[in-house]
């Protein structure tokens, strides 16, 4: 919070019904956070509408109320007897995300944005490592907090507002210029982006997640759309990963738009093309073309798609303004982000293992099709899928490890409020259609199951554990248990091997 700061509601871009004027001292979502002098935002949610909360929010001294038609119709009576300023908006989250911008101020000087089901945090901390090397005060904003010349814990990919605009005015007065923000199919439906200035936008890939939260295939890719149709500003610049199915469907939003656009892919004709890709055991050799001219460079990291992802985060990087030729030359520098085929732990015998964040079904084929061309021997995956999510990926997670890997261990990744048990029957189901219930196995406890699966592995085998990557909990119930994958897979090894890994 911006201490002592008080604002109009006109400094706010804010007008009241019947012209009433407020004092604003700060701006709350949750009226349980509601102090003297703040305005509510009182949203349609979920499970409830914040208007529900406004008779609260007055009584702890809310100055100004923000909410829709609906929202005021609710609490029309408690309004009607208060002299807080009543704002109804036609979309009050938009409204809200507009005003904390205006509320907190400042913002880094370049900011990119960047949206997908896969890739997200990682183009993300791409583009941060990049401008870092070309010696810039960077970070990027997403799943793994704010990380790079500042660094502050998230609770969410895509913060609300309030929580976004403060962290983008600490960051500012941090002197940092250049972020990197992931933008999540929640953030964007919910409009939390919409206040964010950014110079330019990326699109990774289109697949199946949070069909619980989005009503469609549609819904989900129309939020993922609004990066493009909504945040980015017309001057703004498209960076678009053309190979992907619905990239062509993304461009022609941009276009539509007037935004300059870069095409990002393996398709010769797009701007930032990749020409060839060569695996090794420790990493890969790419050669990129931009603008008719070749860059080759060697990635010290693993899976085909990071170098897609490199690949994003250079054209993000060049559509903000850098020296392409200077960009190209820190790639050599990139590190793998937490948790995404993440190199673990090496057994004795050679056989490797790694921690990978894959959990939805494309992300675990491509997770797996991505490690197999470092393989010489078996790939084995350790796989689950999380209690209170799409119930409809479970059976497609399966099946994606069963057919991408030789061996499949189902275990549990936080089951959360659910009977773990049945969920690993759906994730078995999917192993057992694609023809892999032979060499399956059901291990409930994680550990036991990482510790069985690295026991599997001979000389030139590798160990993949899907799902929670950087993640250092595992959610049961109510509890969170400690549980790092990485951690869990050197006990395994130090175990097995007597401690030499
Ligand atoms: C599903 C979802 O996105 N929910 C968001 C939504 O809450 P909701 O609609 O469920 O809220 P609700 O419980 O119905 O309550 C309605 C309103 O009443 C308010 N309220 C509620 C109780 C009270 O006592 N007082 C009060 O004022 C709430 O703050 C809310 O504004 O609106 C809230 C306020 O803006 C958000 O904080 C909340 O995000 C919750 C915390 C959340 O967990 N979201 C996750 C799913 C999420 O956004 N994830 C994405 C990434 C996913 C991914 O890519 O994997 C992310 O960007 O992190
Ligand atoms: N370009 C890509 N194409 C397909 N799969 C990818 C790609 N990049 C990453 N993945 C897979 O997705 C997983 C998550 O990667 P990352 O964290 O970068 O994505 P994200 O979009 O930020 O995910 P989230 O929505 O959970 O925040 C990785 O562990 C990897 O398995
Ligand atoms: N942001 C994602 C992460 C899922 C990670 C996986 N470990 C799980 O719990 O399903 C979600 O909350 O759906
Ligand atoms: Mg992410």
């Amino acid at each position: 919070m911006v201490a002592g700061q008080r604002k109009s509601l006109t400094d706010l871009g804010l007008t009241a019904q019947g012209g009433r004027r407020a004092d604003i001292t700060g701006l709350a979502v949750d009226s349980r956070q509601v102090r003297d002098g703040t305005l509510f935002a009182a949203l349609p949610g979920t499970r409830v509408h914040g208007a529900e909360f406004i008779q609260y929010a007055l009584r702890m001294g809310a100055a100004a109320i923000l909410t829709d038609a609906q929202g005021a119709r609710i609490a029309a009576d408690v309004l009607a007897e208060s002299d807080a300023a009543l704002i109804v908006a036609e979309d009050p989250r938009q409204t809200l995300a507009y005003t904390a911008a205006l509320w907190f101020g400042a913002q880094p000087e370049i900011m990119v944005g960047v949206t997908g089901t896969n890739g997200k945090t990682s183009v993300a901390s791409f583009c941060r490592q990049i401008w870092s090397e070309l010696g810039h005060h960077a970070v990027n904003i997403g799943t793994t907090g704010v990380e790079g010349a500042y660094e502050a814990p998230l609770a969410h990919t895509t913060p609300e507002p309030i929580t976004l605009h403060r962290v983008l005015a600490d960051c500012a007065a941090a002197g940092i210029t250049h972020a990197a923000m992931e933008a999540s199919s929640h953030g964007l439906e919910q409009r939390r982006l919409d206040g964010v200035r950014l110079v330019a936008a990326g699109f990774s890939n289109f697949s199946q997640d949070h069909l619980d939260y989005h009503a469609s295939f549609d819904a989900y890719f129309a939020a993922k759309a609004g990066l493009f149709a909504r945040v980015l500003p017309e001057d703004g610049v498209a960076v678009i990963n053309i190979d992907d199915p619905k990239g062509p469907a993304m461009a022609e939003i941009a276009r539509a738009r007037g935004q300059d656009l870069i095409t990002v892919g393996r398709k010769p004709g797009s701007d930032l093309h990749i020409q060839a890709q060569r695996f090794a055991p420790t990493g890969q050799d790419l050669r990129f073309e931009w603008k008719g001219r070749a860059h080759q460079i060697r990635l010290n990291l693993m899976g085909g798609f990071q170098g897609e992802n490199v690949a994003l985060a250079a054209g993000l990087v060049i559509a903000a303004g850098s020296d392409p030729d200077r960009v190209f030359d820190t790639l050599r520098h990139m590190k793998t982000v937490r948790g995404r085929m993440q190199l673990a732990a090496t057994r004795r015998n050679g056989a490797a293992v790694f921690v990978d964040y894959a959990h939805t079904p494309d992300a675990i084929s491509t997770a797996l099709s991505a490690l197999r061309p470092h393989v010489m021997g078996r790939l084995v995956a350790i796989i689950g899928a999380g209690g209170d999510r799409d119930t409809a990926k479970r059976p497609l997670m399966g099946a994606a490890a069963a057919e991408n890997a030789d061996l499949v261990i189902v275990t549990d990744d936080n089951p959360r409020s659910e009977d773990p048990a049945a969920i690993r029957a759906a994730v078995m189901a999917g192993v057992r259609d694609a023809g892999g219930s032979d060499w399956a196995t059901d291990v409930g406890d994680r550990a036991e199951a990482i510790l069985r699966g690295v026991d599997m592995l001979g000389p030139g085998d590798a160990l993949l554990i899907c799902g929670k990557g950087h993640e250092t909990g595992q959610i049961v119930g109510d509890d969170v248990f400690p549980f790092d994958d990485c951690e869990q897979a050197s006990v395994a090894v130090s175990a097995l091997d007597g401690g030499l890994a």
